[in-house]
């Protein structure tokens, strides 16, 4: 059995305490036993992170520049073993797994980019001779805890930038797909990354990632995941008055306009909802349609759903994989029973037996819903999406904002007026105009508004944002 530790201060270290990690297609594969630390281990990441933390902040852009590149060129050259390894220990099928893969790619290289662009400010004084320098400087240790459902970008896009503006990192994945995290660390480890400026601690949320969050030399925290985690995790911070950015769920609506074309919009439904099982927080999970096209939208969509193949990830044809585990597959069904009472009709849903043990389930689609029930006031989390009838543009604005989320939202429509009326009105970080909820671009802005996130915005530029500190200084020339 392969056997994973720790990387902390350039060296890979043993806690024992042995975890293994399974397959959710077929849970007799474990592709990793993984040595889980506690508090103890963030302790002794920290002092390699305070040694080397002087040194990467005064590195000049090119050293972190070429450590960025070298690690995007690498992920991108073996994007075929590590798509795979992905696609195995997340259960999205080995086309999103090597897309996503590739996409860390291109997350690492912008960021080297990004190393040699920071730039700062020169103004003015309103006082005579006096010159006002405003530049940017790293926080210093940040602390990134990462979720399960995009294990290699999602640590991309928080590791990437820390690195880039001069901080070092201590990152604790989630404990269900610690392989990818483990895949950064080696590559760390061969390109060359100075002891200590990026730091793995495995473990459970409760210990090494409560450690982390609390830990006083540890300047700020990014976070993706539940709710319930991110507002603990903002209580904490802002107690602490530590740097915080949350990044969390999301029931993001996608408008059917009776103008739209229908094919179109059946396919952006199709995967924002559906695939990568569903597991995004992105994904469209409330389809917003208008009363004129939507019997005809519902008869395409469900055409479309029930011929969805559900299977292993690594089968080509495979279009949704399994849901991650067994916790997460019974909560969708809870879901999708409360669905039958609540809405009455749903096509789907039910739990599927293949070849091998594992977490799988046909997608699912409750017809006949209002904006007030359960299923479309909570996060589900998995391949399940609900259709609500709206009479017209209004009405579906109204419905896309009633909620406590805001992070991405779409709609379907010919008319350039539409568009631009639900673009202005949506109470969302992300707007998407015939184009699914989810599949965003690496190098701009991503986030929401209300409950989904909180703090300034990840990738893009905009992440100079969260990962370095203003400096004004004020220089008199005499
Ligand atoms: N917005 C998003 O992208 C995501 C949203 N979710 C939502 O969350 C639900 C549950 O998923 P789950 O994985 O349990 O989400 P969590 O919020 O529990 O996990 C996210 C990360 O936080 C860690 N964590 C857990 N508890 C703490 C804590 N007290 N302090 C610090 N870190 C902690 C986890 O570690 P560990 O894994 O070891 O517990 C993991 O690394 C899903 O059904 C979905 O609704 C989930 C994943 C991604
Ligand atoms: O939609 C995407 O491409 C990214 C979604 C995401 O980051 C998430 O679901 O956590």
């Amino acid at each position: 059995m392969t056997k994973h530790t720790s990387y902390i201060g350039g060296k890979w270290v043993d806690f024992g305490n042995y975890k293994p990690n399974l397959n959710p297609a077929n849970t007799d594969d474990i592709i990793a036993e993984f040595s889980y630390g506690d508090s103890n281990a963030v302790d002794q990441a920290v002092l390699a992170a305070q040694k080397a933390q002087n040194g990467w902040a005064n590195a000049t852009p090119q050293v972190r520049h070429d450590l960025l590149e070298a690690i995007g060129v690498k992920l991108a050259d073996r994007v075929e073993e590590y798509g795979t390894m992905l696609a195995r220990e997340e259960g999205k099928t080995i086309a999103e797994a090597k897309g996503e893969t590739m996409r860390a790619s291109q997350v690492f290289k912008f960021f080297a980019g990004e190393a040699l662009r920071l730039d700062g400010e020169l103004q003015s004084s309103v006082r005579p001779n006096v010159d006002v320098e405003i530049t940017r400087e790293p926080v210093g240790i940040v602390g990134l805890i990462t979720p399960w459902n995009f294990p290699i970008a999602i640590p991309a896009w928080k590791i990437a930038p820390a690195l880039a503006f001069g901080n070092c990192v201590i990152i604790k994945p989630a404990g269900l797909t610690p392989g990818c995290a483990h895949i950064i660390a080696k590559l760390m480890d061969e390109c060359g990354c100075p002891p200590g400026v990026f730091n793995l601690v495995f473990g459970g949320g409760s210990t090494v990632g409560d450690a982390i969050v609390k830990h006083p030399a540890i300047e700020a925290i990014s976070f993706t995941g539940s709710v319930a985690t991110g507002n603990n995790i903002a209580e904490i911070c802002g107690q602490l008055r530590k740097k915080v950015q949350l990044e969390m769920g999301g029931k993001n609506p996608m408008v059917v306009m009776d103008d739209a074309d229908l094919k179109l919009a059946v396919d952006a439904c199709l995967n924002g909802a559906f695939f990568s099982t569903g597991q995004r927080c992105t994904a469209s999970s409330r389809l917003i349609v208008q009363e004129g096209i939507h019997d005809k939208f519902v008869e395409e969509l469900t055409k479309a759903v029930t011929a969805l193949k559900v299977g292993d990830p690594l089968d080509s044809s495979t279009q949704i994989g399994p849901v991650i585990d067994e916790a997460q597959l019974q909560s969708n069904l809870n879901y999708i029973e409360l669905a039958k009472k609540e809405a009455g009709s749903v096509i789907g849903g039910e739990r599927l037996e293949l070849s091998t043990p594992g977490y799988f389930q046909a997608p699912a689609l409750f017809v006949g819903t209002t904006n007030d029930m359960r299923i479309n006031r909570e996060e589900i989390f998995g391949p399940c999406a609900s259709i609500i009838k709206v009479k017209d543009l209004e009405e579906a604005i109204d419905v896309s904002n009633d909620t406590e989320f805001g992070l991405s939202a779409g709609i379907c429509t010919a008319s350039l007026k539409s568009a631009r009326e639900f673009k202005r009105r949506s109470q969302a970080g992300m707007v998407m105009v015939n184009l699914p909820t989810a599949g965003v671009d690496y190098h701009v802005p991503f986030g929401g508004r209300k409950g989904s996130s909180f703090g300034p915005r990840e990738q893009g530029r905009y992440a100079a944002e969260f990962y370095t500190i203003v400096k004004t200084a004020y220089v008199f020339a005499g």
